[in-house]
């Protein structure tokens, strides 16, 4: 790990975590060619970061290519992370749609600004998957948001339902994998300071506005109750997520 210096316990605990994870769902497999889903934001920004990482330690050949939609607020927003992915020598794909203004327009009368957007993106990222030949999708998907999902399916669609850690599409042919997912957002969040990673902010008016930060405002009111009750609540849903994962993979 040398040529990423000496790494403090935030940026170590994000390379561990993830890299556990990965060999525990058996994640990925020699010459797996992945595709990293980077907004810009802390997490996935983050994400890529500890997959390059990944890259240097695991036993066997991988490739990464970073993939960015810019939702078409601000057709310049992305600009820093493609600086970055250049300093840093990643293969990317860099793409201005206008998913964001759509998805506020009135041709979106039955959805969420949000669904719609996020439904566009994730069918785009898909088809880019095709194109470039890449076999894993990464998300930079945290135990946070875990916790909320986990929350969200039980509180809107009435089932026991998380995110999983590994999951296949099209006949296996794409896995769509998610390697922070047992990362705490504080811990990211440090680690993203330590490295200082150029962040870029979401454009999005309904950012702050949606019904998953909603449900992520109830529970930061609950965990400001008790830390205690956080840990207890975080630890509880991510080991059951690993163990139902464990026993798919
Ligand atoms: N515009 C985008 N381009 C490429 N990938 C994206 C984009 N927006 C989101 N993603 C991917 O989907 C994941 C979940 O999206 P979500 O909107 O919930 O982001 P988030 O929790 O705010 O994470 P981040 O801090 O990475 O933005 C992101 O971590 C990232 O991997």
């Amino acid at each position: 790990m040398k040529r990423w210096g000496k790494l403090n316990y935030a940026q170590k605990t994000c390379v561990a975590r993830a890299g556990m994870l990965m060999q525990q769902t058996q994640m990925l497999s020699p010459g797996a060619r992945i595709g990293v889903a980077v907004s810009g934001g802390v997490d996935s920004f983050v994400m890529i970061q500890t997959l390059l990482i990944r890259k240097s330690i695991v036993p066997f050949p991988i490739e990464l290519m970073v993939f960015h939609i810019n939702p078409g607020f601000d057709s310049t927003n992305h600009v820093p992370v493609a600086d970055w992915c250049q300093d840093n020598g990643l293969a990317a794909h860099f793409e201005v749609t206008n998913f964001g203004p759509r998805a506020f327009s009135e041709e979106n009368r039955e959805k969420s600004a949000c669904f719609f957007c996020s439904m566009h993106r994730r069918r785009r990222l898909f088809e880019l998957c095709r194109n470039y030949n890449v076999t894993h999708l990464a998300l930079g998907h945290t135990k946070d948001d875990l916790v909320t999902t986990f929350f969200m399916n039980m509180m809107q669609g009435g089932k026991v339902d998380g995110l999983h850690s590994r999951d296949e599409y099209f006949g296996g042919e794409l896995m769509l994998i998610r390697p922070m997912l047992l990362i705490e957002k504080d811990m990211i969040r440090r680690a993203a300071k330590a490295w200082r990673l150029p962040i870029v902010t979401n454009p999005c008016p309904a950012s702050e506005n949606s019904r998953r930060s909603q449900i992520g405002g109830w529970l930061s009111e609950l965990w400001s109750h008790s830390p205690e009750i956080k840990r207890n609540v975080h630890n509880a849903i991510g080991k059951w997520q690993l163990d139902l994962d464990k026993s798919l993979s």
